[in-house]
């Protein structure tokens, strides 16, 4: 591959020009070999269909008709296979028609020179030449890696290193180079600073080209089993664990695919929000899930609090006694008193009794006499299997009995040809004599009839898990036993209204998978969780035990924790502690890349440690700190949002609660250029936006104003937490509103870093 010298910016444009080429011709002839794909495929169809109309009278028609099934299906899957192979390559070349490749690294391998280009796929010409390298092949981690000289790379046969003797990097558009230089840093500075500078957008782009450092190690990773990521606001992690989830894909494409992911979003419009970037990298998004849908799917005909409910509620004067027990009732401590419940509990007193058409079938006293036979010393998991079998070898016995009933003869007599069909359905049974079938469908009969007894017994519906939760509850020693007994009686009431609290459904539902492992997915093989510190040690416990198989990638940062109260960095050991059985790796990520170096020096006091964070050097205006009146509060916000607007894409005025945003939407009903992010929302809408704090997690705007930052919103150390987050949605502008007062807070934050101002 070395027709070109490459070195001047003319060589690398005829480089380009001959790439483009390439890559029309291939997309010209893909299009043709693809068309022609599925002529084939539908041919095959087409035969499927007519060859396996299936005649099932005759066993030797049925054998033939087995053969044919399934010479069928290996032509279908054979066409189909040619087929995907295709439409993969298609897709692959429209990601890189107009901008090819947006590296390049020069090496020297044992002596031998060689120059690579690192692009959103690979390319290759008929002869095997690599004209672009998957910006995922194991090569291209030197791009994202090295600095120049001596460097490592992995390989599926081991560590290689190579002399890197040049990096360079390319921004290429419609075909034509618009900037390109060498650097001998990471990914230099000032493709990143253009990249940066830019307006907000609807949704999140991927970061291919710009990769960083310690990001590049997060994505990279194929060897930890739970990869906690800790990272400052604004520090990439969201956009990290896309690019990661897209190199998993690749990496293990064999072993791995997107429906063996899954990730856990903070609510949909994030999600909607991140869902273009997977397909702009060439693959299929995962699914997603969110806590409270995860919680509410297993709990049927309950109504699961979610947390902006509990966000909502707890504003209204927190009462320190209540915050104390939900953290103990979230905590890891609980959930360690849970699991040893679990495993010694007496379920007697949670039976109830099996009910089929209105009659009492196992009645809840047989239960408890079985159960009090098993050994004392047994696992309560053990003691649930036996007493499942000991109810269904009863069942079964029962249905020898029923079999001989006179209502089974009568119902055989009123069988149609087909049904009879149905129950004689193999050819041993066809030739049996008289006597035999009639048996056979007495069986068939009975079983189906008493069928939802069975899937009872299956279901664990014998015992009441709320009750059994309760007595867990009863058990549990706090040292304030009438808030805990208050709490408890509480829970009662608001099941009696199909409500149940977000901490409470987390745990009924993990009691219940400890003691019968229902609800554990095996299939999902990678598991992602954004925004960790919204979670609970009793939520991720209960997360990690129903994906057994899954390695877990966590990411958060425990300074925007605006849901966990006076939860901190201990955090951290907390979850340490929780995956200590498995291979866990904490990485830090300090630089923050979203907002001016301005914002981010202004945020960072905010929080404890922030003084790690480092900004990323671009210029911007220092952020206004407006005093106003309470009276003109919502007035000089709008005003304020929309003089921002003037310059900006999107201005995001941002309040604490969802009742703040309602208040401003009535104030603001003749504002039509004013729209109200909802949690469905797949864009965020260009133009003013009104958002609650809870929502605007994740999300970023050019220009966000702060509403209302005063007593009593924002006003104890948790609340700095809550105005950390909301400021480093910014990416250019940060306004904050007060009226009258500041919080107390206020007057330690350094003058320097934003300007005082009075609104008139
Ligand atoms: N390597 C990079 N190259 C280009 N842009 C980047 C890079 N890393 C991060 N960014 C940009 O920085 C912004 C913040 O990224 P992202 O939302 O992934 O951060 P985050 O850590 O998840 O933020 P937060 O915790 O505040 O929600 C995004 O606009 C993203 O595109």
């Amino acid at each position: 591959m070395s027709s070109f010298p490459n070195e001047s910016r003319a060589a690398e444009q005829t480089r380009v020009d001959h790439v483009e080429t390439m890559i029309q011709q291939q997309l010209i002839t893909t299009a043709q070999n693809l068309s022609k794909a599925q002529q084939e495929r539908r041919k095959v169809e087409v035969n499927f269909s007519s060859n396996t109309r299936a005649n099932y009278i005759e066993t030797d028609d049925i054998i033939e008709t087995n053969a044919t099934l399934q010479q069928q299906k290996q032509l279908l899957a054979g066409a189909t296979t040619n087929e995907d192979i295709l439409t993969t390559k298609e897709k692959e070349l429209h990601l890189l028609a107009g901008s090819p490749y947006f590296g390049r690294i020069d090496i020297q391998e044992d002596g031998e020179p060689d120059t690579l280009y690192i692009g959103m796929a690979s390319l290759n010409d008929h002869d095997q030449n690599f004209w672009v390298y998957d910006w995922r092949s194991p090569i291209a981690a030197i791009y994202y890696n090295g600095t120049l000289g001596r460097v490592q790379y992995t390989t599926p046969v081991g560590p290689q290193t190579v002399e890197l003797q040049r990096k360079r990097q390319f921004s290429i558009q419609a075909g034509k180079i618009k900037n390109m230089f060498d650097t001998n840093e990471t990914i230099g500075d000032n493709i990143l600073k253009s990249v940066l500078g830019q307006a907000s957008s609807p949704q999140m782009h991927n970061i291919v080209a710009t990769i960083q450092q310690a990001q590049n190690q997060i994505i990279r990773d194929v060897k930890t089993k739970v990869l906690i990521v800790q990272g400052a606001a604004g520090s990439g992690k969201t956009s990290t664990i896309m690019q990661r989830i897209a190199f998993l894909l690749y990496h293990s494409r064999r072993q791995v695919n997107a429906d063996q992911m899954l990730l856990f979003s903070p609510n949909n419009l994030f999600s909607n929000y991140i869902a273009a970037v997977l397909p702009s990298l060439g693959e299929k998004n995962l699914r997603q899930v969110t806590l409270q849908a995860f919680l509410a799917q297993r709990l049927h005909g309950l109504q699961v609090q979610s947390l902006f409910e509990r966000f909502e509620q707890e504003q209204t004067p927190t009462n320190p006694e209540t915050q104390a027990l939900r953290q103990f009732q979230e905590s890891l401590e609980f959930v360690r008193q849970l699991e040893a419940f679990a495993k010694k509990a007496d379920l007697t007193s949670a039976f109830q009794s099996l009910l089929f058409e209105g009659q009492v079938f196992f009645s809840a006293a047989e239960m408890i006499a079985i159960y009090q036979e098993f050994p004392t010393n047994l696992l309560t998991t053990d003691k649930l299997v036996r007493l499942k079998n000991t109810l269904i070898r009863r069942l079964q016995a029962f249905l020898q009995e029923e079999a001989h009933q006179d209502w089974v003869l009568t119902a055989i007599d009123d069988l149609s040809e087909r049904q009879y069909a149905e129950i004689i359905n193999t050819p041993k049974l066809r030739a049996a004599d008289f006597n035999t079938q009639q048996q056979h469908l007495a069986q068939a009969l009975v079983h189906q009839k008493y069928y939802p007894v069975y899937e009872a017994i299956y279901n664990n519906y014998f015992y009441n898990p709320y009750q059994l939760y309760k007595q867990f509850l009863q058990e549990v020693l706090y040292p304030q036993p009438q808030v805990w007994q208050a709490m408890i009686t509480a829970y009662q009431l608001a099941m009696e209204t199909h409500k149940i609290s977000l901490a409470h459904a987390t745990a009924v539902l993990y009691l219940q998978q400890l003691l019968t492992g229902t609800g554990r997915q095996q299939q999902i093989k990678q598991l992602f969780l954004d925004e960790m510190q919204d979670y609970s040690p009793l939520q991720l416990a209960y997360i990690q035990h129903s994906f057994p198989q899954a390695k877990l990638t966590l990411l958060g940062d425990l300074a925007q924790n605006l849901y966990q109260g006076s939860q901190d960095q201990s955090q951290l050991a907390v979850l340490e502690e929780l995956f200590t059985a498995r291979k866990t790796k904490v990485i830090s990520l300090q630089q923050s890349y979203r907002s001016t170096a301005a914002i981010t020096n202004f945020a960072k006091q905010l929080i404890p440690q922030g003084e790690q964070i480092q900004a990323f050097n671009r210029p911007g205006v220092l952020p206004t700190w407006w005093q106003t009146s309470s009276e003109q509060l919502a007035a000089w916000t709008l005003h304020c949002a929309q003089e921002a607007r003037e310059k900006y894409e999107t201005v995001a005025v941002i309040t604490k609660t969802n009742a703040q945003v309602q208040e401003l939407q009535k104030l603001w009903a003749s504002q039509d250029k004013v729209s109200v992010l909802q949690e469905n929302d797949h864009q965020i809408p260009t133009g003013i936006v009104l958002v609650p704090i809870y929502l605007a997690k994740g999300l970023e705007f050019d220009a966000v104003i702060g509403y209302a930052i005063q007593a009593p919103f924002y006003q104890s150390k948790s609340d700095q937490a809550i105005l950390y987050t909301l400021a480093t949605r910014a990416l250019h502008d940060l306004q904050l509103i007060s009226a009258p007062h500041k919080p107390r807070w206020a007057k330690e934050l350094d003058q320097k870093t934003y300007q005082a101002r009075i609104a008139q």
